[in-house]
């Protein structure tokens, strides 16, 4: 077996601020750039890596062994879905840890990290002091850098996060369809959520809902189907109101919402439908926020965890969740027919918007997990039943 710490070249990591790591490289070795965000869960680099919302950033994990379980195979379901990953490809624009473990043991495991690094074609640096880089983006908020390799000079083009917009990067090109899938079983709504919205009929037809694909994870996708809704996956600019459907689900997705105007404004022209439930998740709970007058705030680090406590505003309920979100909206800027649904416990920013009237809510954190706790996925009952 090669040594791989041998193999290694020395690698720079190099903030805006003029701070420099140095570390080893572990994955495919090109020059990036990004959004230097750090994720504090355990596990979960397959999920995060695949999540199209890390478009455009350098994700520094602070948990410290990474790579010991290895990755899961990329296989996909019937309907085309990745099994195991949240999208079909890594969208994060390099992995940065503190201390990679080549050896690997895990039953689903196919490949190590670095190897699945390489053949994307994503850096893997090791050997950094992620704890040091945390506190650095915690006291001056995140910011971006540059991975450079060897004697590569340091500096890389100029780049920019805030203002590109990587939905239209992410989304698909063209509409996509699914079929319900009653197999799997549908779980009743729990009755002691206290979200209550009344409840429409339940006719035997399975119900369309359109999907806005701002960067959609897997699981979001398999979480409507299981519940026998039929879903139309369209992309993120698509005026979808010529359609015919029964509910209307806008995606997560990297970036700033503030990029997303077309879609803002066709979640607008939705509403004048008052009956047609609307569910959003993350970049979906900003642009719907958007859709409703409000306005959206970058946060200081963002939320990437699988931890993050929220209250469900109006009961003492908490829900720990799973989060990946640099914006915000802005509380104070919700029309008088809107309110908060949940609040984070740990800066008391907006974790979700419901409408005083209509059934239209939404949620900043990931009830759909993949990965992280699965506790908030009523949510989809909530969502499923109203239509
Ligand atoms: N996961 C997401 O949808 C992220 C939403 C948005 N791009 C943000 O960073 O706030």
């Amino acid at each position: 077996m090669s040594n791989i710490i041998g193999d290694e070249k020395k690698v720079k990591l190099i903030l805006s601020d003029g701070s420099v790591f140095h570390g080893r490289s572990f994955g495919y070795e090109k020059p990036v750039a990004g959004e230097v965000v750090f994720n504090t869960a355990m596990t979960g680099y397959p999920e995060s890596l695949t999540d199209p919302s890390y478009a455009g950033q350098l994700m520094v994990l602070t948990y410290p062994l990474v790579g010991n379980y290895g990755v899961p195979p990329f296989t996909t379901e019937p309907n085309g879905l990745a099994t195991f990953m949240e999208s079909e490809k890594i969208h994060a624009e390099a992995i940065i840890v503190s201390d990679y473990s080549e050896e690997y043991s895990h039953w689903n495991a196919a490949e190590s990290l670095a190897d699945w690094l390489k053949r994307e074609q994503v850096p893997g640096i090791t050997g950094i002091d992620t704890r040091e880089l945390t506190k650095v983006l915690r006291e001056q908020g995140v910011m971006m850098g540059r991975i450079v390799f060897g004697n590569e000079p340091d500096h890389l083009p100029e780049s920019s996060y805030a203002g590109i917009n990587y939905v239209d990067k992410v989304s698909c090109k063209e509409i996509i369809h699914y079929a319900g899938n009653k197999k799997n079983g549908y779980s009743k709504d729990t009755p002691s959520t206290q979200l209550k919205f009344q409840l429409s009929n339940s006719g035997s037809r399975s119900k369309k809902v359109v999907l806005v694909d701002c960067g959609v994870k897997t699981n979001i996708i398999r979480c409507l189907l299981k519940r026998n809704v039929e879903v139309i996956r369209v992309p993120w600019d698509y005026d979808f109101n010529e359609l015919e459907f029964d509910g209307l689900f806008i995606s997560n997705g990297p970036g700033d919402p503030d990029t997303c105007d077309a879609a803002v404004q066709n979640i607008r022209k939705a509403m004048q439908n008052p009956k047609l439930p609307v569910f959003g998740i993350c970049m979906g709970n900003q642009l719907l926020a958007k859709a409703g007058g409000a306005k959206i705030y970058k946060l200081k680090y963002g939320h990437r965890s699988h931890n993050q406590p929220v209250r469900m505003v109006g009961t003492e309920r908490c829900f720990i969740t799973s989060q990946n979100h640099g914006y915000a909206v802005d509380n104070n800027t919700l029309g008088t027919d809107w309110e908060p649904l949940f609040i984070n416990m740990n800066d008391g920013s907006n974790e979700g918007i419901r409408h005083k009237t209509n059934p239209w809510f939404s949620a900043q954190f990931h009830p759909e997990a993949a990965s992280g706790p699965t506790d908030t996925e009523f949510l989809f009952d909530k969502f499923v039943n109203l239509l």
